[in-house]
């Protein structure tokens, strides 16, 4: 039977390299480049933040990244402690930094993780704290290489072929017992000994034997531009479409008058409708539609009849207002339907140029905007042409969320 791992496990996620192979970007070193939306060191800290196991976490950051790393992982939530320190020059003494930023913190074992692989699984998680709980002192995780491996010289000429047999490219975390490698990180950093590109080489050059442990074929390294641009394309290819829809009602009583705005178009009628603003049911009914695809509030809750300055308002400031926030919410309008019920005046005539009204409001195009028409078959308070209602349905497509 599988031991269960007891103890804490602390984790030190190293991000404090300058990401020189991936080249720069106006978003920061590779860590901050978004994927999905989301910064990598976002991901690849929730994937442990996730992990039922995980215990505290330690963010290893270059001293020029701290505002970077604040606003990457604002959002990140607060389920384990997470403590930041600054790294070193080399990935070596980041890892030191991190493994003395859990002493005194009660942990058994710790993951090494490079801060750039965000694919990182809880299935390999598990599988690595089964080979810890069975007593292993260094659990590396690893595939064996695929591809046939050349010796090549300066000039460009294969000079041999390694047998690739017993060969496995290595991967992270690379996990231990805490206290067995932060000794041999501290020997290695004492006899200066600087050259080990990962954590297993300081545990082989301390005597610890290293267990292998089978890898994730998505657990990939950023290591270059490619790789962050085919991450990013990944996690948008497997992100939920997040297409929500929302509806709007409003009605408005008909008084004497000269005409009435529908759609942002002044009909001239024997009627106006009354109302605070303008009384454009239609637009009031489309800007509640809106407000509904991103859960803030209607209408009244943004421009509230007792305020004075909305005296007399022509409607579209309303929803020109709802299309910002929907569009500052992440959204793409793709779609507004409205019905208007009135019994009179005839909406026929004036359809298109409501449309095009809508259309120009909303800044998307004139086929993705409908208006539509009926009477009430002169029953109800439509009917009696006491007033006019619409209903109104929006469509909207949020960039995927995590
Ligand atoms: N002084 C360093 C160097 C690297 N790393 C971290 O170690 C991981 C693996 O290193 P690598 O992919 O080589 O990152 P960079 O050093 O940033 O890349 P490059 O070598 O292209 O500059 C990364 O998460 C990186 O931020 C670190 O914490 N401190
Ligand atoms: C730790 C590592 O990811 C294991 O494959 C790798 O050695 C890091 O190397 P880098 O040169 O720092 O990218």
């Amino acid at each position: 039977m599988e031991q269960e791992l007891s103890g804490t496990i602390g984790i030190v996620v190293v991000a404090a390299g300058r990401g020189e192979r991936a080249g720069a970007s106006v978003e920061g070193p590779k860590q901050y480049r978004r994927i999905g939306g989301k910064p990598v060191i976002w991901h690849t800290l929730k994937r442990f933040r996730d992990w039922p196991k995980s215990g505290p976490i330690v963010a290893v950051i270059h001293p020029d990244d701290r505002a970077l790393f604040d606003t990457a992982v604002a959002d990140l939530g607060d389920s384990h402690e997470l403590v930041v320190v600054t790294g070193g020059a080399t990935r070596q003494e980041s890892v030191l930094n991190g493994l003395r930023a859990l002493q005194g913190r009660s942990v058994d074992h710790v993951m090494i993780q490079d801060g750039v692989r965000p694919f990182v699984d809880a299935g390999l998680l598990d599988r690595i704290a089964t080979e810890l709980a069975s007593g292993k002192a260094a659990v590396l995780p690893a595939l064996p290489v695929a591809d046939t491996i050349k010796r090549g010289d300066k000039t460009g000429v294969v000079t041999g072929t390694v047998p690739r047999k017993d060969l496995y490219a290595a991967q992270t975390p690379q996990c231990f017992h805490y206290e067995t490698i932060l000794k041999a990180h501290d020997r290695a950093a004492t006899d200066q000994v600087s050259d080990f590109t990962d954590d297993a080489s300081i545990a082989e050059w301390a005597g610890i034997p290293v267990h292998l442990v089978e890898g994730s074929i998505d657990n990939v390294k950023l290591t270059v531009q490619r790789d962050i641009a085919m991450a990013d394309e990944k996690l948008k290819g497997s992100a939920l479409p997040d297409v929500r829809t929302g509806n709007g009602y409003d009605v408005h009583q008909l008084e004497a008058g000269d005409g009435v705005a529908l759609c942002g178009v002044f009909i001239p009628h024997d009627q106006k409708l009354k109302g605070h603003s303008d009384a454009d049911v239609a637009l009031h009914a489309l800007t509640d539609a809106l407000l509904a695809t991103c859960g803030a509030g209607d209408i009244g809750d943004h421009f509230p009849p007792s305020d004075m300055q909305w005296k007399g308002a022509p409607s579209r400031i309303f929803l020109e207002h709802a299309a910002k926030i929907v569009r500052d919410a992440g959204g793409t309008i793709m779609n507004a339907d409205i019905s208007l019920i009135a019994e009179a005046p005839k909406v026929g005539p004036h359809r298109q140029a409501m449309r095009e009204k809508l259309a120009e409001i909303l800044e998307i195009s004139l086929d993705r905007c409908s208006v539509k028409a009926t009477t009430n078959e002169t029953i109800g308070f439509v009917g009696r042409r006491e007033g006019i209602a619409a209903i109104a349905t929006a469509t909207v497509v949020f960039r995927g969320k995590d």
